[in-house]
Parts: C-alpha cells; structure tokens; sequence
C-alpha cells in the first residue's frame, strides 16, 4: 500500500498545519504500472500572507533571503489576485466582492523543492507523484524541465489512471498556473484541478521549482459559488476546507478528496 514519510526538522508553531516554516524530506511511495518506486524531494514550505506575520520565522541564510524572497512573494501575491479577479470575471461572479476577499485574506503558502540530481543505482528516485494542488490557483516558477500534466482531453476527469502525460517545457522567465481541486469546486466543476506529476531527472544539477499556493483562510469552507448552481449544472460538490484537503492529502488515498466529496 502506498505510505507517507515525512521528517520534520523544523517546526514553530501550536496549529502544525500553521508552522512558518518547515523543511521536510517528502518520500512517498509511488505505485507505477508495473512497479512500486519510493520518490522523494526537499522541500521548504514558508507561509507568505499576510507577510509581516510570518517574515520574521522565516530562515536568516543567506543575509538576502528575507528581502529576496519577500519580495517574489509579495509580486507573485498580486499576480495571483490579478488572476482571480480575472478568473472570477470568465465565470461571470466579476461583482461576487466576497470571493474576493475571502482570496485577499487567505493563506499563501510558498514551497521550494529541491530535487536533487538522481543516481541511477539509487532505489530511491527523485520526484513527485501524480497529484492535483488543494489551492484554488497554484503559480509556479522551474529551474529545469522534468514536470508533467496528464492530458484528460478523452478522458473522464474521475479516473487519474488513463490520459497521456505531456511534459511541461521550461520557458524562459515564464511561470506557468495550475488551477487546483478548490477551483474547481468553487467554480463548481467548470474550471478542473490539473493532475500533475515530476518524473525522476538524471542531470547532473539539482532540479528547483518554486510553487506557490493560493488559497482561502485555512478553515474556511469551500463550496460551489451559488451563482454557478442551476438546473442545468447541480451542486456537483460539498464543501470542504483548505485543511480539510491538507490533512487528506498526507494520508495518501489514490483519489483526490473533492471526489469524495462529488454530490452528482
Ligand atoms: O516541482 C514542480 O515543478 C512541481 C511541484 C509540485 O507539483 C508541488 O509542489 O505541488
Ligand atoms: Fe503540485
């Protein structure tokens, strides 16, 4: 059966989910068609809003890092406000001010993996398995290729098992978005969670990514927005939290929990 491990080496605060900042070896075991491999990666995970809360936990090395970091967050912050807005305008909810500010206020996780080069004779591969984010809008930023979307154009969108992989170029000075399971339950199934995996890299350098999630405040239910709900399309999902699909998330089910959360 597939298994978590995760080693915690830092950690600061009595909500865990909450900690500011925690760096973690993320092993899990992946269950290939004809194979069970363990894949695993570093990571970092800082939260980002609002920033002055959460700044002073975050690593003092090297000197820059606050300012640096600090300052990609606070850009990429707007750009993922900028989208939303535009987001919530495709789905006609343009005067829906509480979405809005629901999205303002809400928790902005920041998470630099480090995937280190990959050695041949190592059972243990470097990368992240198949997934979809628990964010509403993830934006990514990668140092070299390696990531894939599974392409579910003839595919119903339940079953992660069929569709075909397709590797996500690297371009230069470009950030790519991924949409994630709370969108797609907001927008009540119009806008679907991208499934996504990264397959083991054999190049010589580590391979960075930097993603970083948007979501609402931490306990705050998500549902479909009322507006999208009609005759025509039922509520298709029930509302859950953003810890809701974190704590699900770390107990490694092979389906997402938005599908058990499916009402139609
Ligand atoms: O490293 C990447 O490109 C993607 C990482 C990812 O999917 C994640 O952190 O959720
Ligand atoms: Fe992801």
């Amino acid at each position: 059966m597939p298994e978590i491990e995760e080693e915690t080496l830092e950690t600061n605060s009595r909500d865990e989910m909450l900690s500011p900042v925690k760096l973690v070896r993320f092993q899990r075991r992946a269950q290939r068609t004809d194979s069970i491999e363990v894949l695993q990666r570093d990571l970092l995970r800082l939260y980002a809003n609002p920033l002055e809360d959460f700044m002073d936990f975050w690593p003092k090395n090297p000197s820059d890092y606050r300012e640096k970091m600090g300052r990609y967050t606070k850009e990429v912050r707007k750009l993922g406000i900028h989208l939303f807005g535009a987001i919530m305008e495709s789905l006609n909810l343009g005067g829906a001010t509480h979405l809005k500010e629901n999205f303002n206020q809400g928790m902005h996780m920041v998470v630099a993996n480090r995937y280190s080069p990959y050695q041949e004779s190592s059972n243990i591969k470097i990368g992240a398995p198949p997934h979809s984010d628990h964010s509403i809008i993830t934006i990514l930023l990668q140092s070299s290729p390696g990531l894939q979307v599974l392409d579910m154009a003839d595919n119903n969108h339940d079953h992660h098992n069929n569709g075909t992989w397709k590797a996500i170029p690297k371009l230069e000075a470009s950030l790519q978005v991924f949409v994630g399971d709370h969108l797609e339950v907001l927008s009540n199934g119009i806008y679907k969670s991208v499934w996504h995996r990264v397959i083991p890299i054999s190049t010589s350098n580590a391979r960075i990514s930097m993603a970083s999630f948007h979501n609402f405040q931490i306990d705050e239910i998500v549902e479909p927005a009322k507006e999208l709900i009609d005759n025509d399309r039922p509520k298709k999902f029930k509302g859950s939290s953003v810890r809701d699909l974190l704590k699900y998330a770390s107990s490694q089910k092979p389906v997402r929990l938005i599908d058990t959360h499916r009402i139609i």
